[in-house]
């Protein structure tokens, strides 16, 4: 099956464990791209629009939603970004987004207990990011970090489910070897260290796509 939907622009995804530092590390991404003059658009999923707003719901226990409902609504939401995101980006744009299509693999994979070829199968219509950067923290000093700085607990931020959900990371990463860039970084350093790592990254594949547009 084709992608139905392409993105101009370079297209660059954090992804990570709840705790794992990817809502710091997009901020300081966003601020890095738009100094560097960018035309950059951050966002995150769960997004704002109706069914991120369903997810975040059902994340904080506010509805009840099934694991399958959630996984459908994850979906409804990503599809509905996407295509926004496409109208919204020129090729001189840079996309930041927390989360995306391997949250879904690594965490819809443990909640709905389903193999990962099954949703491999539902994400095949969606386009792979240019890069995507996994920011690599222990479910324990996820779990640390959170405890630290909330009261409430959502949905997967339990020290086993995070256990399952980073092996299942593992699993999405091994999957996807060779479709697009990935990277795993050490997010168990100082923030300005991996905002180091994060930027050496972005830059190589910024000016791969320049020179390979030359
Ligand atoms: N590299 C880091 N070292 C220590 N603490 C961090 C680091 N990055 C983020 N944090 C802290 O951990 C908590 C979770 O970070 P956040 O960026 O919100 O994570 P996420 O969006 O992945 O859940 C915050 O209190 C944040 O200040
Ligand atoms: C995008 C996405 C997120 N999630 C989960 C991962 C996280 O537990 C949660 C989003 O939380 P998070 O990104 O940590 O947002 P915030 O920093 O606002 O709390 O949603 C999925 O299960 N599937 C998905 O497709």
């Amino acid at each position: 099956m084709s992608r139905d939907i392409t993105i101009p622009g370079a297209f660059i995804v954090l992804e990570g464990l709840d705790g794992a530092g990817t809502t710091t590390q997009c901020a300081l991404l966003t601020d890095w791209c738009e100094r560097q003059g960018y035309h950059t658009i951050a966002t995150r999923e769960p997004t704002d629009g109706p069914w991120g707003k369903q997810a975040r719901a059902a994340l904080k226990g506010e509805t009840e939603l099934s694991p399958l409902a959630l996984a459908f609504t994850f979906m409804a939401d990503r599809a509905h970004h996407i295509a926004h995101l496409a109208q919204q980006a020129t090729d001189q744009t840079v996309i930041v987004s927390d989360r995306y299509l391997f949250s879904y693999l690594a965490y819809q994979q443990i909640d709905a207990a389903k193999p990962l070829s099954w949703f491999v199968e539902t994400a095949k219509p969606l386009p792979l990011p240019d890069l995507t950067i996994y920011v690599d923290v222990s479910p324990e000093r996820c779990v640390a970090r959170l405890q630290m700085g909330r009261a409430h607990v959502e949905r997967f931020e339990r020290l086993g489910t995070l256990q399952k959900v980073y092996a299942a990371y593992q699993t999405v990463f091994t999957a996807y070897d060779g479709q697009h860039s990935t990277l795993m970084i050490d997010g168990d350093q100082p923030i300005e260290i991996v905002h180091g790592l994060i930027i050496d990254a972005v830059e190589a594949m910024l000016a791969k796509r320049a020179s390979s547009s030359e």
